[in-house]
């Protein structure tokens, strides 16, 4: 997936015609509503191993045209899942400096500011993401939501990069830190349900874990966000802004979300 397009005639309603899984079941994102949620007691809180990295170590992060994506290593482990899932790659999506509502999931109908995914794939089945990528036991994201509060420090550790990384193939080296720090801290409470990635190939192959609790960012990081990146390379004579890289919310019929905690 070269240029990744959300809107206009080859935006997300045509990917099916190249990438049948995106017209096919499991889909994501969806909205999390009241009479489709469902308490399970048996949800434990998700325990990170190796998340956090020394700053002597180094991540890379970079532009892939569509989104901004930073390269995590297979030393960072989920557990408390069905599997051990090791981490692969972090990657955002957002919308843009006039409507800040670029979240993929949304709760009650509402979106969020935006959203940052950290993408695992099952260590214990599959040798890398590319063997589980499309198993319906490959892959389990964590979404963090994203709204305006105060200034966060601990996401100025990847946003300050954005500057060097701002057309398509570029790249910069991110110092290691707790990447822990970006979740919220209520790491109990959560949504949970059987999805699909959010981009072609749309494989039905991912374990969503949508935190509750939204993670704040000021407003000035939020706009850098909204206005740093391009989808194009730093020579193309028409720059297309990276915005509004969030895919609709689909529909959800029949299917349940479980919730680690009660309303
Ligand atoms: N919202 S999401 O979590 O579904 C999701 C994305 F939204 C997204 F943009 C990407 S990507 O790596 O930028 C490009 C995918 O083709 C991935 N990348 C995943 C999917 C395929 C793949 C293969 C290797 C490494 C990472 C990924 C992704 F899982
Ligand atoms: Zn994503």
């Amino acid at each position: 997936v070269s240029l990744l397009i959300y809107t206009g005639p080859d935006g997300e309603k045509a990917w099916p015609k190249k990438y049948p899984f995106c017209g096919g079941v499991f889909q994501s994102p969806i909205d999390f509503h009241k009479d489709i949620l469902q308490y399970d007691s048996n949800l434990l809180p998700l325990e990170f191993v190796g998340y956090n990295v020394p700053s002597t170590d180094q991540f890379t992060l970079t532009n892939n045209g569509h989104s901004v994506k930073m390269y995590l290593s297979p030393t960072m482990y989920i557990r408390n899942l069905p599997f051990e899932y090791a981490a692969s790659q972090l990657h955002l999506h957002w919308g843009n400096r006039n409507k800040s509502e670029g979240s993929e999931h949304t709760i009650g109908g509402k979106h969020f500011a935006a959203e940052l995914h950290i993408v695992h794939y099952n260590s214990e089945k599959y040798p890398d993401i590319t063997a589980a990528m499309d198993k319906a036991d490959g892959l389990a994201v964590l979404a963090i939501l994203l709204e305006i509060g105060p200034f966060n420090p601990t996401y100025e550790k990847i946003f300050r990069h954005f500057r060097n990384v701002k057309y398509k193939d570029q790249m910069a080296l991110v110092p290691g830190f707790n990447i822990q720090e970006l979740l919220p801290n209520r790491l109990d409470e959560y949504y949970r349900y059987e999805g699909s990635l959010t981009t072609p190939p749309c494989y039905p192959s991912v374990l969503w874990t949508v935190f509750r609790h939204p993670v704040k960012i000021s407003q000035e990081q939020l706009r850098a966000l909204e206005t740093a990146m391009y989808c194009t390379e730093s020579d193309d004579p028409e720059p297309l802004e990276m915005v509004d890289n969030f895919r609709h919310v689909q529909k959800f019929d029949e299917r349940l979300v479980f919730i680690s905690f009660h309303e």
